[in-house]
């Protein structure tokens, strides 16, 4: 892979730039797979980064992304909106546009969104909306601006991908369970995992998806989760133990609402880089068998994001 850049821009002090040269996965990825959790950024340069940003990353183009997929042995991408562009989602839906129909996107909108802009991002592919709540990443948008866009969304059979931490979840649960759509968190809902995985908080969580059977989970972004690791790195087979009881929870218990994504490029990253091949060996440890492992990656994104194929 061609090697991360900047741009006119100037990236946010201790920002790790994305691991190139990733290794090749031991684990061969079932044919259909999907990185159903992954962004770009910028360039730049063609596409710059929203003023009201939390952070200045390193470019990540479709090209490098899509360089990723082959080399992983992914078979399509779910590409994301990041925070650094705001609801600017020109470099998401270009690379959509590049991606020959195998790729679908999240969008981040807000409440003046138009009729034909949110027909125009339906027809690049786009499929979700993203509603963040992680305080360090987006300022407060009111909820009533939320649900006014998740009911207009809903029509087009897109769905709600939310972002939150496990201890605002409680607060966030009237709103979330009110919803309209299908409704996608990102990352597990961020367990603390020094806790127990049998403990109240990460009991929350799986009451949420338990009792709401249109919540399902991305069980992603072990690296950001992990507090003892070991890394995704120098070869390492068994990364991120500490996170994989979490994952395989969500994972045995909730086998059809799952998905997974590498989170390339790995955004806000400041303690190491992972290696992705090293990542995609993290999938057996929580997805077990080869049954599961289809669902996770193959069925369940395809259903989710290409069932109008
Ligand atoms: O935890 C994060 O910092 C993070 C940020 C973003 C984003 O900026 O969009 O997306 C993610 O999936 C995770």
């Amino acid at each position: 892979m061609s090697k991360p850049t900047s741009g006119p821009f100037t990236k946010t002090p201790g920002w790790l730039d994305w691991y190139t040269g990733p290794s090749k996965p031991k684990f061969q990825l079932p044919p259909g797979s999907v990185d159903a959790h992954c962004h770009v950024f910028g360039p730049g340069a063609e596409f710059p980064y929203a003023p009201e940003r939390k952070y200045t990353p390193c470019d990540a183009s479709w090209q490098q992304l899509f360089a990723l997929r082959d080399h992983l042995g992914f078979d399509r991408n779910v590409i994301v909106q990041a925070t650094c562009h705001g609801a600017d989602n020109r470099a998401m839906v270009d690379a959509l546009r590049h991606a020959n129909g195998k790729a679908r996107g999240v969008a981040t909108v807000r409440r003046g969104v138009t009729d034909s802009e949110l027909q125009e991002m339906n027809a690049a592919g786009v499929r979700g909306v993203r509603f963040n709540f992680v305080k360090r990443l987006v300022d407060f948008t009111p909820k009533d601006e939320l649900m006014e866009i998740a009911a207009r969304i809903a029509p087009l059979g897109w769905h709600v991908v939310i972002y939150f931490e496990a201890v605002d979840l409680p607060e966030l649960w009237d709103f979330f369970t009110a919803l309209p759509t299908t409704v996608v968190v990102d990352h597990m809902g961020r367990p603390d995992v020094s806790k127990p995985v049998d403990g109240p908080e990460f009991a929350l969580f799986l009451k949420f998806m338990r009792e709401h059977q249109n919540v399902w989970s991305k069980v992603s972004c072990p690296e950001r989760l992990s507090i003892t690791g070991p890394k995704a790195l120098d070869g390492e087979q068994d990364a991120y133990r500490d996170v994989v009881p979490f994952a395989r929870k969500v994972v045995e218990t909730f086998p059809d609402r799952v998905l997974w994504g590498t989170d390339w490029p790995h955004p806000n990253l400041k303690d190491h880089m992972p290696d992705d091949g090293l990542l995609v060996d993290f999938i057996p440890h929580i997805a077990t068998t080869p049954g599961l492992q289809r669902k996770l990656l193959v069925d369940n994104p395809t259903r989710l994001y290409w069932d109008d194929k």
